[in-house]
C-alpha cells in the first residue's frame, strides 16, 4: 500500500505537508501507510463537493409551536418522508441552547488538545469500554480520527473526569456540561422518536416502555486532525448507526457524507442545526419503512474538524421487532425479534464480517 507521493518516514511526512499529523502517527505507533485504504474503497467525493445536497431534507421544529394543528401534521409528514427516503434530515429551530452546544464543543477541543499521556488515562479497554481511542488502540481499520465516547449517566462520566483531571473544579465542569448536553439530547431524541412514530400512523408513546434511566445512550466526540492525503483514508469509515436514532452536531468545516441511491452526498455544515439519522433499531421497528443509511466522514488537509453524535439507545432488555400494527397479510415482518443487548453483541461480530448486523435477524 502507499499512494503516489505518500511519504514513508515520519520526519518527511510532517515537514512536507505542514499540518499536524495524527497523534498516533507522531508517537510512532502507526505508520502513515496504516491509514491507507484499498484503492477501490477510498472516498470518491471530496468533503467540499456538494452535488445533490440541495435536496437534503430540512425540518423546522418551530412548527410545533404553532396553534394550527395542520402545522404539526405538516412537520410529521415531512419528517416521515425524509426518514423513508434519505434516512437523514437536518433539524432547525430545535430549541437546544446554542450556548450549551458551544460549551460542549469547547470542552471537546480542550480534551483533544491534552497531551496524549493524559488522554490515554481513559483509553478504551476491557475495563473501560467507553473512553478515548486514537486509531492505534481501538480498531482494526484505521480511521484518521480520535474519539472520546461517553455514556449518558453521571457515574461513567464521573469515572472519565476523575481519571483525566486532577482539579475538582475542572472535573465538575466536565461532568456538568456533558450531563446537561446529554439531558438536552435525550429529550430531543424522545420528541423526534414520538414524531417519527406518529409519521407511521402509530401512537407517539408506543415505544416508551423500551426507554428509561438505565438505557445506555452515548455521546461520542470525534476529532479529525488535518490529513495530508485525505483522498487515501477516512475520518469515519462507511457505517450505519445501530441504535434508535442519532443527533449529530458538526462544526463549520464539513466532512459528513450520506449514501443516497448509490451516490455519496456531502452534508453542508449549517450553524445552529443538527443532523438526525435513523438507526438500525428504528429501521427494524418500522419494518423498513424508515431506513438506517450508510454514512461516513471524510477528512481534509487544512483544518481539524469536530463532530458530536448522540446515539439514542433503548434498554438492554428492549425487544426490537417489526411493530405488530405495521405487519399484516400483505406486509409481512422482515425481521425476527431480538433484544438490544443481543444486537450489540451481533454488531461486534458483524464488524469483523463486514456486513450489517440486521442481516442476521432477517426473515
Ligand atoms: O463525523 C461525522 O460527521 C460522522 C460521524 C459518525 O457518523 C459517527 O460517529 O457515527
Ligand atoms: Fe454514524
Amino acid at each position: 500500500m502507499g499512494g503516489p507521493g505518500m511519504a514513508t518516514d515520519q520526519g518527511g511526512y510532517a515537514n512536507s505537508v505542514g499540518v499536524d499529523p495524527h497523534p498516533a502517527y507522531l508517537r510512532g505507533s502507526l505508520k502513515v501507510q496504516d491509514f491507507v485504504w484499498p484503492e477501490d474503497e477510498r472516498p470518491d467525493v471530496p468533503f467540499d463537493s456538494f452535488d445533490g445536497e440541495d435536496a437534503f431534507p430540512v425540518v423546522d421544529l418551530s412548527l410545533l409551536l404553532s396553534s394550527d394543528p395542520r402545522d404539526t401534521d405538516k412537520l410529521v409528514k415531512e419528517m416521515a418522508a425524509a426518514a423513508a427516503d434519505w434516512g437523514f434530515f437536518r433539524i432547525v429551530n430545535h430549541g437546544v441552547s446554542l450556548e450549551l452546544v458551544a460549551k460542549v464543543e469547547a470542552l471537546a477541543h480542550e480534551f483533544f488538545q491534552l497531551p496524549s499521556s493524559q488522554k490515554l488515562l481513559v483509553a478504551r479497554n476491557s475495563d473501560l469500554p467507553f473512553g478515548y481511542s486514537g486509531s492505534e488502540i481501538a480498531v482494526r481499520i484505521k480511521n484518521w480520527t480520535e474519539t472520546l465516547q461517553l455514556i449518558w449517566g453521571k457515574e461513567l462520566i464521573t469515572k472519565i473526569a476523575e481519571k483525566v483531571w486532577t482539579s475538582e473544579s475542572e472535573r465538575q465542569r466536565f461532568i456538568n456540561i456533558v450531563e446537561e448536553y446529554c439531558v438536552a439530547m435525550g429529550n430531543l431524541s424522545k420528541l423526534l422518536l414520538e414524531l417519527l412514530l406518529q409519521g407511521l400512523g402509530l401512537e407517539a408513546t408506543c415505544l416508551n416502555q423500551h426507554f428509561g434511566p438505565k438505557s445506555v445512550s452515548t455521546l461520542r466526540l470525534n476529532f479529525y486532525p488535518p490529513c495530508p492525503q485525505p483522498d487515501l483514508t477516512f475520518g469515519t469509515q462507511p457505517h450505519a448507526d445501530y441504535g434508535v436514532l442519532s443527533i449529530l452536531y458538526q462544526d463549520s468545516i464539513g466532512g459528513l457524507q450520506v449514501l443516497k441511491r448509490g451516490r455519496w452526498v456531502s452534508v453542508k455544515p449549517q450553524a445552529g442545526s443538527f443532523i438526525v439519522n435513523i438507526g438500525d433499531c428504528l429501521q427494524v421497528w418500522s419494518d423498513c419503512k424508515y431506513q438506517s443509511v450508510l454514512h461516513r466522514a471524510v477528512v481534509n488537509n487544512f483544518a481539524a474538524r469536530l463532530s458530536m453524535p448522540f446515539f439514542y439507545n433503548p434498554l438492554d432488555e428492549a425487544v426490537i421487532s417489526p411493530l405488530q400494527i405495521l405487519v399484516d397479510k400483505s406486509h409481512r415482518a422482515k425481521y425476527k425479534p431480538f433484544t438490544w443487548a443481543d444486537y450489540r453483541k451481533q454488531f461486534e461480530l458483524a464488524k469483523a464480517r463486514k456486513h450489517s448486523p440486521t442481516d442476521f435477524y432477517k426473515i
